[in-house]
């Protein structure tokens, strides 16, 4: 009986429901798919990376601010998933900046962002986030948020 017992306490995945199990699955593909892409990022000297850059069809972004030689003063920033990213609001002036591109190396160019972005994501652990973003990381997010709609830096150059 204490086997019985000990199997129903701890959940035993053969006594989860279909449903739960499937959902477990998907939870772990994500979570999974996250830490892969703040490796990637950070293997590749980046400040942002979308799923869709590792082909990943999923609308799921890091943004990894760090100041570097064209952002001397961004913020340093524990990279951030953003999962079903939103911009809520912005500011009506946009700021040509530098980018570039982890799918287009080689290429940078001068593009037009809104300086100021109030966003709303769910965070790693399902949680509801609203930030307002400012200048350089309001620039990844713009950037990141684009790859999401198949769109690349390229496409907003004046
Ligand atoms: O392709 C990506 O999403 C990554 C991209 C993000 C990004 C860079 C610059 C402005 C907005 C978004 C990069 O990280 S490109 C490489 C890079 O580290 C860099 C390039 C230009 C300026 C600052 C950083
Ligand atoms: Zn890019």
């Amino acid at each position: 009986m204490a086997e019985i017992r000990e199997v129903v306490q701890l959940g035993h995945p053969l006594l989860r429901t279909q449903a739960q199990y499937v959902e477990n699955v998907q939870e772990q593909r994500i979570q999974n798919l996250v830490d892969d892409l703040i490796a990637t990022v950070g293997q590749a000297n980046g400040v942002g990376i979308a799923a869709p850059q590792v082909a990943e069809c999923c609308r799921l972004f890091i943004v990894a601010s760090r100041p570097n030689l064209r952002y001397p003063y961004a913020p340093t920033m524990e990279p951030t998933a953003m999962i079903n990213p939103k911009i809520l609001a912005h500011s009506t002036e946009a700021v040509k900046g530098w980018e570039g591109c982890l799918s287009i190396p080689g290429i940078r160019g001068l593009v037009p962002r809104y300086q100021i972005v109030e966003v709303e994501y769910s965070d790693r652990n399902g949680k509801l986030q609203k930030q307002e973003l400012t200048d350089f990381v309001a620039r990844i997010f713009q950037h990141e948020l684009d790859h999401l709609d198949g769109i690349v830096f390229l496409d907003r150059m004046e």
